[in-house]
């Protein structure tokens, strides 16, 4: 492992996966979510195992961006449980983020720290030391194609590069289950590319995966299909 070539993403993940992860299983049960009186989620079963890649497709406004804040544990359900390993997530202590780790579709990073120091910020906030978390936010930036673009403000970069960064601070986070949602809505051809591979790379190393997106070419890399209508989900068959 050289370290030198920009397009290694898949070596690199050996990199990034650190640890061996083992028998990884995120179950939801009976999800249901309600606000404002109108029922989100309604009634919804699913699991993600380590090593599995699955999408999580349907129309906009379907329910997909509750369920995976839900997943990770950020949205309480109305009812229903969501269990990491066999154990709810509320009683993984105080930070289940240390295992969830979320790319939210409005990329959650601070705009006026640098692309390297949101990376970092995040590591830091599950007792990752500062050196060591200066060394993996350079090998996530560079994975994701942005190394001379480290230093710049979040505020100063793209929107498809700003989405970059946020999945970096996810591979970065080494997480048991990376939620993410549409994380590559604004990605070119190419860079799309180099974004899902450094996602779902992540699976390869034991991570449970669950994508959420528009986009049929990104559902088709996956392993299975989960689709939601009207807060409900039905499993797709066969990729089309
Ligand atoms: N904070 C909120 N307050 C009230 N309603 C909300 C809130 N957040 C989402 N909703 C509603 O919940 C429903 C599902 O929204 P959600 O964002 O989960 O859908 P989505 O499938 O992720 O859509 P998209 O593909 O457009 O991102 C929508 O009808 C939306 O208006």
């Amino acid at each position: 492992m050289t370290g030198v070539d920009p397009s290694g993403v898949e070596q690199t993940g050996v990199e990034l996966a650190g640890v061996e992860l083992v028998g990884v299983e995120l179950v939801g049960r009976g999800l249901r979510f309600a606000r404002g009186g109108q029922e989100i989620l309604r009634g919804i079963d699913l699991a993600v195992r380590g090593g599995e890649r699955v999408a999580l497709t349907g129309p906009s406004g379907s329910g997909k961006s509750t369920l995976m804040a839900v997943l990770a544990g950020l949205s309480a359900p109305t009812a229903g449980t969501v269990t990491l390993d066999g154990r709810p997530l509320d009683r993984h202590g105080a930070r289940p983020h240390r295992r969830v780790h979320m790319v939210f579709q409005g990329y959650a990073l601070v705009a006026l720290l640098t692309a390297a120091e949101n990376i970092e910020l995040a590591l830091r906030a599950t007792g990752v030391p500062a050196e060591e978390a200066g060394t993996r936010a350079a090998e996530a930036l560079r994975v994701v194609g942005l190394s001379d673009r480290s230093e710049h403000l979040v505020e100063e970069l793209s929107g498809g590069q700003q989405q970059r960064v946020a999945v970096a601070q996810a591979l970065a986070t080494r997480p048991a289950v990376l939620l993410a949602d549409e994380p590559t809505a604004e990605q070119d051809p190419a860079h799309r590319d180099l974004a899902l591979d450094a996602i779902l790379g992540a699976a390869d190393h034991g991570a449970a995966v669950l994508l959420a997106t528009h986009d049929a070419d990104v559902a088709r890399r996956c392993d299975r299909r989960l689709h939601i209508v009207d807060g409900q989900l039905t499993e797709v068959e066969a990729l089309a």
